[in-house]
């Protein structure tokens, strides 16, 4: 559906986006995730034939970007940043008029206009004129104009930022639906880890203008990061011996704890837990500390995809066990 070799853009002696290389199957749902200045846009700006690359090549839905722009277009939504839908028109009317605008006939324009309100869950907003529309519904109301021509892969730049986080649940949810039913392979960029974790079955994350991951949230975690087990106990000096006895793995032991980092942590706490009580010494209690996508961002760069406020607080899920 869509593959890039080498797509590098330069703005003077800025490297937005230094030699990237990805390939998006039919039906994907892809997140670009990366701290604030790290390529995305850019990235999306040239796949949607916005910006010419400065060098590589990009195909989108089998058409050159550069060579095949009209062709592109055609065949993709793009929901850029800003607000796409205008102010003093009915919702219902902006997107009959994009239809237009992609050369369909009033009729068809206005069957899928009521065919989008429907499945986006703008019913009750869609005869309202736009300026009088909340963040959330305006958003949702960018995306149904950018799927009234039915496009076969939809880019979304940010699509929840600025949204509450009932409103930006809302929107994902409504993305889902939509790929579920229509089989849209979609794109997206965030800096939100939870939504790329949550929505994307792909991640691919992107720091100074290159990939430097592309898997699975799981997988990205599971190989980059690991579990994090932590053991408590009554006193240091059972925690010493504990630490012998649970030996042969990658594990700290300081003070009344021993902290073990491991893949599939859950799965591992009942065996290590019964070696413990056989040696007697039982633990006082027990806590798996699961990664995030930000700890793999750390992982891989040293740096926090939080920092400078690129990402919104999230903690680490934690499983707590008691014993
Ligand atoms: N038109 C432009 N002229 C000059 N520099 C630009 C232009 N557009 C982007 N850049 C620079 O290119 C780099 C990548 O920007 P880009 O907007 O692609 O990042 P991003 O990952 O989308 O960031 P954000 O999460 O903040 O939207 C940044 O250093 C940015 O300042």
């Amino acid at each position: 559906m869509m593959e890039t070799r080498g797509l590098t853009k330069h703005f003077k002696d800025v490297r937005a986006v230094d030699g990237i290389d990805l390939t998006v199957a039919r039906g994907e749902l892809v997140a670009l995730l990366g701290p604030n200045g790290a390529g995305k846009s850019t990235t999306l700006r040239m796949l949607t034939t916005l910006i010419p690359p400065t060098s590589g090549t990009a195909s989108v839905a089998g058409f050159d970007v550069v060579r095949q722009q009209r062709q592109v277009r055609q065949r993709i939504g793009y929901i850029g940043q800003g607000n796409g839908a205008g102010h003093s028109q009915r919702g219902r009317d902006e997107l009959t008029s994009q239809g237009r605008a992609y050369g369909m006939s009033v009729r068809a324009a206005r069957q899928r206009a009521t065919e989008l309100i429907e499945s986006l869950g703008l019913a009750e907003v869609a005869d309202r004129t736009v300026a009088t529309l909340s963040g959330g519904q305006r958003r949702r109301l960018d995306i149904a104009m950018g799927l009234i021509h039915a496009p076969d892969l939809l880019f979304l730049d940010e699509p929840s930022t600025g949204l509450d986080p009932q409103n930006r649940a809302n929107l994902q949810e409504h993305i889902l639906r939509l790929r579920a039913e229509h089989g849209t392979t979609i794109v997206l960029t965030t800096h939100y880890l939870d939504e790329a974790d949550s929505m994307a079955e792909r991640v691919i994350v992107i720091d100074h203008g290159r990939v430097i991951a592309d898997d699975s949230p799981a997988r990205l975690k599971a190989e980059h990061v690991g579990d994090t087990i932590l053991f408590g106990f009554d006193s240091e000096h059972e925690a010493a011996r504990a630490a012998g006895v649970l030996r042969g793995r990658e594990l700290n032991a300081y003070g009344k704890e021993v902290k073990i980092r491991t893949q599939g942590g859950p799965r591992q706490v009942p065996g290590m837990l019964e070696d413990l009580r056989s040696a007697g010494l039982p633990a006082a209690s027990v806590e798996v500390t699961r990664p995030t996508l930000d700890d793999v961002f750390l992982q891989l760069t040293g740096r926090s995809l939080r920092e400078g406020g690129a990402g919104r607080e999230e903690e680490s899920t934690r499983e707590l066990v008691e014993v």
